[in-house]
């Protein structure tokens, strides 16, 4: 017989956070189930501040569904999620304002209408993209945006059509790094035409809501959002799109892997022994949700000064190449601490378009290599 999402509700309503006395599905902690087969993931969204006191309930979560007749696999994911009240769904309305520094694709309509549901496959592969690469991070600051936008321009660099869909819902930052402002357009109402710079077609979610505020998501909000931004968007024929995802592990992610096929995920993490056991987290989030991880990226690695080129390493060294050993996945690279790194992608410019031949751009292009050489790019 197989498992319910009303026998796992059920179970789980007998799971009593002690902090607050009341159970697991009345307090409203819980989030999307997801059953697959014997397989179930749930996700708990938590009040950030009681984050790691909560690990023992998510324990007894998934102790209580693995308990349940047909499940062979439980996992309960913690998600961090403010109790402020909703914030209104996103309005993908095309204003036709988008502007990027270099060009921007497709034609700049009028306003248009909020974006209707368009009648398209809800999962399973997105029409005309190859590949998918989730870009992830066990917390947040590390540079997995830096990196994303980078290797995004790397691969374009080396010949590759590249989308970049920057799902970080928390701090959208690719519009700025890629150099991209405004809206984009939707002529018919159905489909978004994405932005376009550095030879790379963007999504974000940045381009929806206004720089300045901060937008407080709620789980099923979030997956229309991302849903959208995957199927609605005129991605025209790509061979990968990078994910930006936000740091940490959630509902983004558990989104991702349940809609669309993820060919791969690359995790990012600093040497510092407290970003690696984030680091740690997200090989553990993408493994419970069945994604491959095809490599780690060790960022601000060691600090070149540039006045003496003296190398530091200001947050140790190799931490990451160690863990990507130990879990048997690729180790793609280490990119330094450096002043252009930042500037050039505050400035709208990342480093592999500003600087190509700089030592640092060309780290990147050899982890896209790396990438495209085995298939994931
Ligand atoms: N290798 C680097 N050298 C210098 N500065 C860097 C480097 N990588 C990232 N930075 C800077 O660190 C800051 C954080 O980087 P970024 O926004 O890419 O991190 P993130 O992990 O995506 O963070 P978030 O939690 O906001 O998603 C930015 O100001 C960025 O310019």
């Amino acid at each position: 017989m197989s498992v319910t999402e009303a026998d796992v509700r059920a179970a789980l309503a007998r799971v009593v956070d002690p902090s607050g006395g009341a159970d697991v599905v009345s307090s409203g902690m819980l989030g999307a189930v997801s059953i697959s087969g014997g397989e179930v993931r749930v996700v708990l969204e938590v009040d950030p501040a009681k984050g790691r006191a909560m690990e023992p309930v998510a324990r007894a979560a998934e102790a209580a569904i693995a308990a349940l007749p047909g499940v062979t696999r439980a996992s309960a994911m913690l998600t961090a999620h403010s109790d402020s009240p909703s914030a209104p769904p996103p309005n993908l309305r095309g204003t036709g304002h988008g502007h990027a520094h270099g060009h921007s694709h497709g034609p700049a309509g009028g306003p248009g209408e909020p974006l209707r549901q368009a009648a398209k496959p809800q999962s399973g592969p997105i029409e005309g993209v190859d590949r998918i690469l989730a870009i992830g991070s066990g917390k947040g600051g590390v540079g997995k945006s830096t990196v994303s936008a980078n290797l995004a321009v790397a691969l374009a660099a080396e010949g590759r059509r590249v989308g970049l869909l920057d799902a970080d819902v928390y701090g959208p930052s690719q519009p700025r790094m890629l150099g991209i402002s405004g809206r984009p357009s939707s002529p018919d109402g159905q489909t978004i035409l994405p932005l376009r710079n550095h030879g790379v077609t963007l999504m974000s979610i940045g381009l929806l809501t206004p720089e300045d505020k901060a937008t407080i998501w709620r789980g099923p909000m979030l997956m229309g959002a991302l849903q959208q931004m995957l199927r609605q968007v005129a991605w025209g024929r790509l061979d990968v799109l990078i994910v930006d995802l936000p740091p940490g592990t959630g509902d983004v992610q558990l989104t991702l892997s349940q809609k669309a096929e993820v060919t791969g995920a690359v995790v990012v993490s600093t040497p510092q022994d407290i970003a690696l056991l984030d680091a740690k987290k997200a090989l553990d989030m993408f493994e419970k949700t069945g994604t491959k991880v095809v490599g780690m990226i060790e960022n601000m690695s060691t600090f070149v000064c540039p006045c003496c080129g003296e190398e530091t390493q200001i947050f140790g060294h190799g931490g990451a190449k160690a863990e990507a050993e130990r879990i048997g996945a690729p180790f793609l690279g280490e990119i330094p601490l450096d002043i252009d790194v930042r500037l050039s992608g505050d400035a709208g410019v990342p480093v592999v378009a500003a600087k190509p031949q700089s030592p640092q751009a060309l780290r990147f292009r050899e982890i896209a290599r790396k990438l495209i050489g085995a298939g994931y790019a």
